[in-house]
């Protein structure tokens, strides 16, 4: 079953600014990165899965709920880290997070135990009894995470988790949600402006522009080698690619660097391009096969209409 399913979901805000339109995607599990600039409809969405809006047009569905209908399964299943700052100053991190178990449901106890196990899990259990008001932008950031995840939800949705950190304190919460996905099994969408910061986490990708998909996918199949050899060598990259086009192979040339297509299968391609480096006596400097570049993919494509993950 899809973590978030969306059918043609719209959503204009006071019948005039269209933040989503027409979205149709699956999201299946794993860790997945919501990405998009600034306003491309990130928290629109998320906001939609937790039933805090109703959308204009279409339908979604959240672990195969309706997030309005069965509004209570859904915040029973699912766990949420706002974007901004809403946090209480004046309460101390364990009562908070104790409590926002008990709004979740549990029983006194356990919710006190969960909190602290929660806040052990995030890195805050030492300075637990502090008040809030006196953390860290990170510190604040982990009491968000440690209150989405205390009623042990199936799904997190994470708004900007790395808001207002520095570079250390953003590897730093990437790394706990990676650990968050991959160790503990709860599936994650984390949203994000900054694709670069978290490829490197995600099982797959989900990228949105001005409320519409504009790609989704798994990492690996981003990353994939391509069909292309890229060969590069010190100086001519003319007479070879002329060399090579002669041999019957498909060849494109930019400056010293020449790609050469080739099948799956084709381990001749190699043979033919080192016997022809070696007979024009040429430097050859490097010779791969190309990867998909994950930001490549994300540039300049056209939209897919729907899209599984
Ligand atoms: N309550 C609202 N009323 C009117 N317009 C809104 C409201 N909330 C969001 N919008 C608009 O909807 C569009 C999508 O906003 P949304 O917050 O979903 O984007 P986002 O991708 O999460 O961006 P950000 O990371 O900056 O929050 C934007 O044009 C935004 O200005």
């Amino acid at each position: 079953m899809p973590l978030i399913e969306t059918t043609a979901l719209g959503m204009r805000y006071d019948g005039k600014v269209t933040a989503l339109a027409d979205l149709t995607l699956d999201i299946e599990a794993g860790v997945v990165g919501l990405v998009g600039v600034n306003g491309a409809g990130k928290t629109t969405l998320i906001k939609l899965a937790l039933g805090l809006l109703t959308p204009t047009s279409g339908r979604i569905r959240v672990l195969g709920l309706d997030p309005i209908a069965d509004g209570e399964q859904v915040r029973a299943k699912v766990g949420y880290m706002p974007e901004h700052d809403c946090l209480p100053p004046d309460m101390i991190a364990a009562e908070f997070v104790t409590h926002m178990a008990r709004v979740s449901g549990l029983p006194a106890a356990a919710a006190r135990e969960r909190a602290s196990e929660t806040l052990r899990h995030v890195g805050l259990y030492e300075e637990r009894y502090r008040r809030i008001g006196g953390y860290s932008t990170g510190m604040k950031q982990r009491v968000k995470l440690a209150q989405a995840l205390v009623h042990d939800p199936e799904l997190l949705l994470l708004d900007e988790p790395t808001n207002g950190l520095d570079p250390a304190g953003r590897r730093a919460m990437l790394d706990l949600v990676h650990r968050i996905g991959t160790e503990f099994g709860i599936s994650v969408v984390v949203c994000s402006h900054l694709l670069g910061e978290i490829e490197r986490i995600c099982t797959s990708l989900v990228a949105i522009d001005a409320g519409t998909l504009l790609r989704s996918a798994t990492l690996s199949s981003m990353t994939e080698h391509n069909d292309l050899l890229v060969v590069e060598i010190d100086e001519g990259a003319e007479r070879l690619a002329a060399a090579l086009t002669a041999g019957g192979l498909d060849v494109r040339r930019e400056n010293r660097v020449l790609t050469v297509r080739f099948g799956e299968e084709d381990g001749a391609v190699y043979d033919l391009i080192r016997d022809a480096v070696a007979d024009l006596d040429l430097c050859l400097h490097r010779l791969e096969r190309q990867r998909h570049q994950v930001a490549d993919l994300f540039r300049d494509r056209p939209a897919e209409e729907v899209s599984h993950v």
